[in-house]
């Protein structure tokens, strides 16, 4: 069995290399062709040297686990699932892509309801060799073999690769994706859908592959748009920057809400309240108070002089103004135009009366030029109508306890006195949403951006003339490529941007879906500002509501999502815990009900027998310490020293951490042989074997304790095995 399998999987990748090698040469012609040639020859060669890099790119991507999986279809036809769809020299169909609708029944299929599969193959694979098969029948009564028939193992590809050593980077689950997953994955990408899961239950996993079949199965909308994926962290982001590399696409723009706004970097601390009262809803009112508040009508009328005569700025003229202005319904900035027009033309009128003469038309253009540049109208019109900056508005804002206290009545004083802070500050992560909200209401003055978009447009459109041209004419592309594309490839502005870097540089930019992950912890502001950037509120939303850990984070979702969705979102749960064993994750569980945290019941994938450890001071004769040191050392022995894929965590009271830790790090110096502990030692940073640590809620720590049903819950240790906390 292990043979035929072979000798199919053999074919794909000499198909594969074959494809590699036409690739490589045809880029290798392009690029011989050198810089010679007509301005267009050059572009065009340019843009089928870029298209083919591409191409190779996702070719050398697909190498690891080419295809995991075989279909065996009640009528007897059998089909390959893998990483990219394949055909050979006659276009026949060799590999099947796994975001294809031909290939959903090898996630979804199920005996229950077989959906015309007889029965499903997992390939395991080791580089380009297949060392094992797992085959799960669904249709009893399709004819198979004896030899078919034995064998039998359902979960085998899952729980190895769950057993699977970490290497400190997440990894892709495309061979293994669950049918509730599935499910989610390939929802549909109109609408917003939240994802609720417990810990983990792949939330990020099915975020990411939800990604990359998005882009698969709605490339044509989606390619323009693109993708947004925002993660809570930097580091994050380091963790999951394989996967969608690893599942071909690269398409994605990931960032983090702190990096959002392009051109501030939000890198400064702050307190936690101050994070909290800043990503308060009530903060979109304040932020608004705040740029109204500079349209004012002056106390006093003012005078002022052009060439010698007296004009006066009345109070009611500027009442008038505004309030016209403001029926623009323009952002601040761009109305302003309106206000000061409006202003120019009153003095002017004023101008005219004190001559007793109508102003002929030329003549009332240069009187406006002249009050325009005069030094006490620009004073009074700023002072009227000021054209402000997000940056500079929220400076003033909270370097003046005054002004904050006028415009955010609704915070208390100790509120305000949280947020408040000197002007110059650096910028921290939850300034980020504010700004942003200044941005929309201030609006960036694109005169000069409209009259550049009319002449793009322009040019645009020359350019996909001419690659229509180009494709009809040559039949490039094998489509690969459309004309749209092409022409994005040809176009002779500046170098040539990915839609990635386009949306990354522009705060305007709307993306055609936006996934957000450990979204429990984003704030009303923050979510006011993903808002913006996907009007079609076309989102992925993963996280848990019993997980946040963010002041100004969610604890349920109908709070955080509906005044942004407006209640129009569904709601799906994964409710398989793949990371910790039952034996862990029922006792958390327990521990995260008895804390009163909303807490969604699952089921673990597996069991493991003696990874939960506790330690009580009764049963530690020579000292609670010693005692957590002694089996800290006999579970490492067990576990990571066995097969150097487990993992040991030691979660502590959090006064007691750092003595722990020492005391364990001593004990496994002294009783592990000496390249075990140098290994153990030099684990890459983000991928420790061991570790300790406090409880990711401290304040839950007493309640937690008192849950373990430990009659004494002195500080309880626990040592289990392979909880992954690298996270
Ligand atoms: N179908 C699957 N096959 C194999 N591994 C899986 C599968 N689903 C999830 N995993 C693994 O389980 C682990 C947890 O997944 P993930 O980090 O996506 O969970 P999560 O729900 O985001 O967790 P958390 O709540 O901690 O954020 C990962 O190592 C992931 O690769």
């Amino acid at each position: 069995m292990l043979a035929a399998e072979q000798a199919v999987v053999d074919a794909m990748y000499a198909r594969l290399d074959e494809l590699r090698v036409r690739a490589r040469g045809r880029l290798a012609d392009t690029r011989k062709a050198g810089p010679s040639g007509s301005p267009q020859n050059r572009s065009e060669r340019d843009a089928f040297a870029t298209l083919y890099e591409d191409r190779l790119a996702q070719l050398e991507a697909v190498e690891d686990r080419l295809t995991f999986g075989r279909l065996d279809l009640t009528d007897g036809e059998h089909r390959y699932v893998g990483r990219i769809g394949l055909t050979d020299e006659a276009h026949a169909s060799i590999l099947t892509d796994w975001r294809a609708p031909a290939a959903q029944a090898f996630y979804r299929a199920t005996s229950a309801r077989p959906d015309g599969v007889a029965r499903r193959r997992h390939l395991v694979t080791r580089r380009r060799r297949v060392t094992g098969v797992e085959d799960e029948v669904l249709d009893l009564d399709a004819s198979l073999s004896a030899e078919d028939r034995s064998g039998l193992s359902g979960e085998g590809a899952l729980l190895a690769s769950l057993a699977a050593g970490r290497t400190g980077r997440m990894g892709d689950i495309v061979a293994t994706i669950q049918a509730e997953q599935d499910a989610i994955i390939r929802s549909e990408l109109a609408g917003a859908l939240v994802v609720q899961g417990g810990p983990g239950t792949g939330k990020t996993a099915v975020a990411l592959h939800r990604a990359a079949y998005l882009l698969y199965a709605h490339r044509k909308q989606l390619e323009r748009s693109g993708v947004l994926l925002v993660g809570p962290s930097r580091s994050f982001l380091r963790y999951i920057d394989q996967v969608l590399p690893s599942l071909g696409e690269t398409g994605v723009v990931s960032t983090t809400v702190a990096d959002l706004l392009p051109g501030v970097s939000a890198r400064a601390h702050e307190g936690a309240e101050s994070a909290r009262v800043k990503g308060l809803a009530v903060m979109h009112q304040v932020v608004r108070r705040a740029v109204r508040s500079r349209e004012r009508v002056p106390r006093t009328e003012m005078e002022v002089r052009l060439d010698g005569r007296a004009l006066v700025i009345r109070r009611r003229d500027v009442r008038d103004a505004i309030e016209r202005a403001r029926r623009t319904r323009k952002p601040h900035n761009l109305a302003r135009a309106t206000f000061v027009r409006d202003m120019l033309g009153r003095l002017a009128d004023q101008y005219a009366a004190t001559l007793g003469e109508r102003l002929v038309d030329q003549d009332r253009a240069d009187v406006i030029e002249d009050l325009r540049v005069l030094h006490d109208v620009k004073v009074a019109l700023n002072l009227a109508w000021l054209p402000m900056s997000p940056q500079w508005l929220l400076e003033d804002l909270l370097a003046k306890p005054e002004r904050l206290a006028e415009l955010a009545p609704e915070l208390t004083a100790d509120e305000r006195a949280a947020v408040a802070r000197p002007k110059g500050s650096a910028w921290t992560p939850a300034d980020v949403p504010l700004l942003d909200e200044a941005a929309e209401l201030l609006g960036e003055d694109d005169q000069m951006a409209r009259a550049q978009a009319g002449a793009e447009a322009a040019e645009r459109a020359a350019e996909l003339d001419y690659a229509r041209q180009v494709l009809a004419s040559s039949g490039a592309g094998g489509g690969l490529v459309d004309a749209e594309v092409l022409a994005d490839r040809f176009a002779s502005r500046g170098p040539r941007l990915t839609t990635a870097e386009r949306a990354v540089a522009d705060r305007r930019w709307t993306f055609g879906h936006v996934v957000v992950d450990e979204a429990q912890e984003l704030s009303a502001m923050a979510w006011r500002m993903l808002a913006r950037r996907c009007p079609t509120r076309s989102f992925t939303i993963v996280g848990d509501v019993a997980q946040s850990s963010s002041p100004a984070g969610a604890r349920s979702w109908p709070a955080a999502l509906d005044p942004v969705l407006r209640g129009s979102w569904r709601l799906a749960e994964l409710t398989v815990n793949y990371r910790t064993p039952a034996e862990i994750a029922d006792r958390a569980q327990r521990a995260a009900r008895c804390a009163g945290l909303p807490v969604s019941t699952l089921t673990s994938a597996r069991h493991e027998e003696g990874s939960l450890t506790i330690v009580d001071r009764r049963d530690a004769p020579h000292g609670l310490l010693d005692e957590v040191a002694r089996q800290a050392l006999e579970r490492v022995r067990d576990t990571v020293e066995a097969d150097g894929a487990g993992r040991v965590a030691i979660i502590a009271h959090p006064d007691a951490v750092e003595a722990v830790d020492a005391v364990v790090r001593a004990a496994l110096a002294a009783g592990l042989p000496e390249d075990e502990s140098a290994r153990l030692a030099d684990q890459p940073e983000g991928t420790p074997r061991s570790s300790c640590s406090r409880p990711s809620r401290p304040r839950d720590w007493s309640s937690t304790t008192s849950c373990w049903s430990s009659p004494r819950p002195s500080r309880p240790v626990s040592a289990g095995r392979p909880t992954s906390t690298s996270r």
